[in-house]
């Protein structure tokens, strides 16, 4: 499986779909396949357990945004694990055939996208834990949604992604779902908390909503613009080199914000319990790693785009979590967001399932052999 790779020539292609076929055409489809799966579940898992896990914190009685800020990545070091293990397999030549014993992966032109992709990551991650420590998981992840319309914008102008008339349809109506929420926010407000500070929070995850919009097409662009061929490999390095130094910048936050002296009193004033709390923080930790490697996974195996697709698809699933579980209030207004955000994902996947269905047609009537490929790619999910 790890020895999928994008070819250099992949490279420059002039949209997504392009570039992962070109990708496509050196690796085995099936393994591509159960590679896109995996991410898929671990960006699900992430995506539905991490806000919800991070709010949990907030709940009963942590209150350290920058701490929870660092949690969204310091599970760097289980990729590295992952990487060490990897490399052990390859050098006694079981898993793959060629370039065994290669430590380190990453080019220097690679590793600098990676920090800077990664810093981007640690500032974002602070935008969105300023505003789960402040509004209800349902509205965050309702919110959250009109990040789809800042990834196609910046899919668009970074990796000339190609817009068709339902997923722009799509994009429009997760947007406007998120607004419907902005218009009615009185009766969403937690117990004791200001209209100031629920707008502050609100406003925070609308620009945590954007920046994450931005870090996953420039993870597509840093792929494409390697000039090194894209093995799975490489994609952990470049997710530990991202985790590790948006850790920096989070624990450069907690450290001006005396967060690491704060914590042991946190834990003893927790309201479920010393142990529980630390158990919280590395549920934390653990959720939002998959989270992470899953997107930018995702990435990997078909685009930007289709990572924040499924991102924006699972939020109702959060959402409906956290009623169940935080007993949070659903009034009407997140009642038409929702619709709005459904109808959405509807309108792109309905989309995407004439498109491959046109372009299954074609390849049949060439007799290319190229239809294996397509299946792999974001039209098929
Ligand atoms: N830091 C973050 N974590 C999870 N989801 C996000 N969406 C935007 N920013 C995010």
């Amino acid at each position: 499986m790890i020895e999928i790779q994008k070819p250099p020539e992949a490279i420059g292609t002039t949209t997504t779909t392009a570039a992962a076929t070109t990708m496509a055409t050196t690796v085995n489809p099936s393994a591509k396949r159960a590679l896109l799966i995996l991410n898929c579940i671990l960006l699900g898992l992430g995506n539905c357990g991490g806000p919800l896990a991070m709010r949990l914190y907030f709940i009963h009685g942590g209150n350290r945004v920058w701490l929870s800020a660092f949690l969204e990545t310091a599970g760097w070091p289980f990729i590295l694990i992952v990487l060490i293990i990897l490399f052990f397999i390859r050098r006694r030549g079981t898993f793959t055939t060629h370039s065994g014993t290669t430590i380190v992966h990453m080019r220097p032109r690679v590793f600098f996208a990676a920090v800077v992709i990664g810093l981007l990551t640690g500032l974002d991650d602070y935008l969105y834990a300023c505003g789960v420590a402040r509004l209800p998981v349902s509205t965050t992840s309702l919110i959250i949604a009109s990040q789809l319309g800042f990834t196609a914008l910046f899919a668009f102008l970074l990796v000339k992604q190609k817009f068709t008339p339902y997923s722009i349809n799509a994009v429009m109506l997760l947007t406007v779902g998120a607004a419907v929420l902005a218009l009615h926010t009185s009766s969403d407000r937690p117990n004791g908390e200001s209209k100031a500070e629920y707008y502050k929070g609100f406003f925070l995850t609308v620009a945590a909503a954007a920046l994450y919009g931005l870090v996953l097409p420039m993870v597509e662009l840093t792929y494409k613009k390697a000039k090194q061929a894209i093995t799975y490999t490489l994609v952990l390095e470049i997710q530990m080199v991202m985790c590790l130094f948006a850790t920096v910048f989070c624990t450069i936050g907690m450290i001006i914000n005396n967060d690491f002296k704060v914590i042991p009193r946190e834990a003893r004033n927790y309201s479920l319990g010393k142990t529980e709390f630390y158990i919280v923080l590395c549920v934390n930790a653990i959720l939002w790693q998959c989270f992470f490697l899953g997107a930018i996974g995702v990435v990997f195996c078909a685009s930007s785009m289709l990572s924040g697709i499924i991102i924006a698809v699972l939020l109702p699933v959060t959402e409906a979590l956290a009623v169940v579980f935080y007993k949070e209030p659903f009034k009407v207004e997140k009642g038409v967001s929702l619709v709005l955000s459904l109808w959405g994902f509807t309108s792109y996947f309905y989309g995407e399932y004439r498109s491959t269905k046109r372009t299954k047609n074609k390849t049949r009537t060439f007799g290319d052999q190229s239809i294996e490929l397509r299946e792999i790619n974001s039209s098929s999910i």
